[in-house]
């Protein structure tokens, strides 16, 4: 598949350790000079390709996290970098899915002028080009055959494929999703996640790398291959565990597996929920 952007493997001397493409280095983050601590020297970085989830408790700055990330808003301290450059504004290699879909998408367009929509300004790409973008990124979220159809006429679950078929357009070498499905059923969310593990599967040749800002725990597993746990406010990375879990992957068989279960154990005992649950005090 073509890519907009070299793989950092493909840049590099034979043997040559490859720099990470995204770099998060002690983060601070004040919305007010004189208000709380969202983040404190959070740090992390991710190598090109990975798909990385980042899970923590409600309200402790996960998003606020995806928005420094993709430059949508200034750290009060520290930085994020991006193939060594520092990120002061949102950069085209980038594309953010959001959980509100219907804020994200417009009612009057077409789903496929919906997912060309982003690329109506971009002057080097041809027409035939946007053309097989749009096609390939319509098909790869299984919507072919929707094209002509308005947001209006789709199910929460078709306008979310949307909304990722429009990143996918852009060719983003880093798609951040906030909370992506959890505006959406159970079954849909199984759908949307299958998805996701197809979508990466089809760019994976172009080094895409995926960050996945989520709640549910077992989303993150399912899918990650690296899953941050977030400490309470002011955040930091409090655990970071690696997912090693047979592909393809299946919504049942998957999640029936030993080392799925002991992910999950090991997130609860960092988020603190196992000991909550049994009524005794979480850890500090
Ligand atoms: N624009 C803002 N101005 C002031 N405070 C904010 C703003 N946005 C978020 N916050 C505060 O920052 C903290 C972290 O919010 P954030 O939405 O990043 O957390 P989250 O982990 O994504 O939450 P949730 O899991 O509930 O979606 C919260 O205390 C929130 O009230």
């Amino acid at each position: 598949m073509a890519t907009d952007f070299p793989r950092l493997t493909d840049l590099a001397e034979p043997g040559a350790v490859v720099p990470p493409i995204l770099n998060v280095t002690e983060l601070r983050k004040r919305y007010q000079a004189d208000g709380p601590l969202v983040c404190d020297r959070l740090s992390f970085s991710v190598n090109q390709g990975d798909f990385v989830a980042i899970i923590g408790p409600s309200g402790c700055g996960k998003s606020t996290l995806l928005r420094m990330i993709c430059g949508l808003l200034p750290p009060t301290s520290g930085e994020v970098s991006l193939r060594g450059q520092r990120i002061d504004a949102p950069p085209p290699e980038m594309a953010l899915v959001f959980q509100d879909y219907t804020r994200s998408l417009f009612p009057w367009l077409t789903v496929e002028r919906n997912v060309k929509f982003p690329l109506a300004e971009r002057g080097d790409i041809t027409k035939a080009e946007k053309a097989e973008r749009v096609a390939e990124a319509i098909k790869t979220v299984g919507l072919a055959g929707f094209e002509d159809y308005h947001p209006g006429e789709l199910s929460g679950g078709m306008q979310q494929r949307v909304a990722i078929a429009r990143a996918l357009a852009f060719r983003p070498q880093i798609l951040l999703l906030d909370e992506p499905f959890a505006s959406v059923d159970a079954l849909t969310k199984e759908g949307l996640e299958d998805t996701l593990l197809a979508v990466r599967e089809r760019f994976a040749d172009s080094g895409m790398t995926m960050l996945l800002v989520t709640h549910d725990i077992d989303e993150a597993i399912y899918l990650a291959d690296r899953i941050l746990v977030l400490s309470k406010p002011p955040c930091h990375v409090a655990e970071e565990l690696m997912v090693d879990l047979p592909h393809p992957k299946n919504q049942v068989s998957t999640r029936g597996m030993p080392e799925f279960q002991r992910i999950r154990a090991r997130i609860h005992d960092v988020m603190g929920l196992s000991a909550q649950r049994d009524g005794s005090q979480p850890a500090a």
